[in-house]
């Protein structure tokens, strides 16, 4: 399935940018000033292969959520279990990301990828099986990870069972009608992982990497540094790997979050990358099929430090800088309106000559 995905991967189509350019030059207004727009404009022409492309609706986040073997170093103040309660949470519509996805009228899915707590059943649902609360998807590849400091967090296999999650999801959503799908994540711990696979890929040092996650306090933060260090010593993961370096120091929702990143590539519907793990994901997804980045649209600047060393990486500019350092997927979701703004231009503004309106 991989190996199948990677291939439908292709670069972004040029006649349909080409079209979006010219149009954006007639449209009623003065050329660029819808500054970062125009180019995102061009980039959604470009993998739809048609001007305008199609307006990004409706929206699906999905959230993988996972547990982390490193959580016993100590790298979060949070006990484990959070992971499993939010997971509640969120099938309950209780947390940010459901608030944020009401207001940008997407829909949730959570997909248990390796909660390492047995999780709450859900609420049933009503007859038409939709009674607008997320829905559960149970696909566990192993109940947590290991502990990145003492051994590989997980083996290949498991690597690329979690891939195939992520990818079968992408293809799920789009099936049922997504038009864009927005990355999301839960793992108490998942900040040091993201930290060690931005450096894995990027070779910043780990403490250009690392960020303060939930909130760490400074000796927490130095020590949270030292074990993306000693975790990046004593694997070496080589770059080239992609597979290696996300079963050496990754997570089981980055892993998932790679395949969703590539999933979305291969079926040409742009993915809103959300924070510090979505970027962490996508570094390893651009090293599988570097055209995946074409399908890659950064929702937000993370306050995470190692948000913005992948995103200069990838060559993608954030749409809007917050400040947020939560995950879930609520910066993708905040920053949705900008894409579909982005789109509706292509559709909707008059051109010069059909409005009557003079040029200079
Ligand atoms: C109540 C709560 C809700 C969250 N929602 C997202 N995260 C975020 O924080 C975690 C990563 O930070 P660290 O690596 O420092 O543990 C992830 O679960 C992430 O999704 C949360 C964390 C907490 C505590
Ligand atoms: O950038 C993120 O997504 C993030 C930052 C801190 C904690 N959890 C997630």
């Amino acid at each position: 399935m991989l190996e199948t995905t990677i291939a439908a991967i292709g670069p972004l189509d040029e006649p349909a940018m080409t079209a979006a350019r010219q149009l954006q030059a007639r449209m009623t207004k003065p050329a660029g000033s819808l500054g970062t727009l125009e180019d995102l404009s061009v980039r959604l022409a470009g993998l739809a292969g048609t001007c305008p492309p199609p307006l990004p609706s409706p929206a699906a986040v999905a959230i993988f959520a996972g547990d982390h073997g490193v959580h016993a170093q100590r790298v979060s103040p949070w006990p484990q279990e959070v992971t499993g309660q939010m997971v509640g949470n969120f099938l309950a519509g209780g947390a940010v990301v459901n608030a944020f996805a009401r207001q940008a009228d997407a829909s949730v899915t959570v997909v248990d990828v390796g909660v390492a707590a047995p999780l709450p059943a859900p609420e049933p649902t009503d007859a038409d099986g939709n009674n607008g609360l997320p829905r559960l998807v149970t696909a566990p590849v192993r109940r947590g990870t290991r502990d990145l400091t003492v051994t590989a967090a997980l083996t290949r296999e498991e690597v690329a069972t979690a891939i195939e999650v992520g990818i079968r999801t992408a293809g799920e959503l789009i099936d049922a009608g997504a038009r864009i799908l927005l990355t999301g994540d839960m793992g108490i711990g998942n900040t040091t992982p993201a930290a060690a696979l931005i450096a894995a890929f990027t070779g910043v040092d780990a403490a250009e990497a690392t960020g303060r996650g939930t909130g760490v306090d400074d000796p927490t933060y130095q020590h949270k540094i030292e074990v993306v260090r000693a975790a990046l010593r004593r694997h070496a993961p080589d770059p080239d790997d992609p597979l290696g370096v996300l079963a050496s120091v990754g997570g089981l929702e980055h892993a998932a979050l790679t395949g969703f990143v590539l999933g979305a590539a291969a079926r040409r519907v742009p993915v809103l990358l959300d924070g510090v793990i979505a970027v962490s994901a996508a570094l390893a997804a651009a090293a599988l099929a570097p055209d995946a980045v074409g399908a890659m649209i950064a929702g937000h600047r993370s306050a995470e430090p190692g948000a913005a060393v992948a995103l200069r990486r990838l060559g993608l500019d954030p749409l809007i800088d917050l400040g947020l350092r939560l995950g879930e997927g609520t910066g993708a979701l905040l920053a949705l309106p900008v894409v579909t703004g982005a789109a509706r231009v292509l559709h909707e503004v008059a051109t010069f000559d059909a409005a009557g309106v003079a040029e200079k």
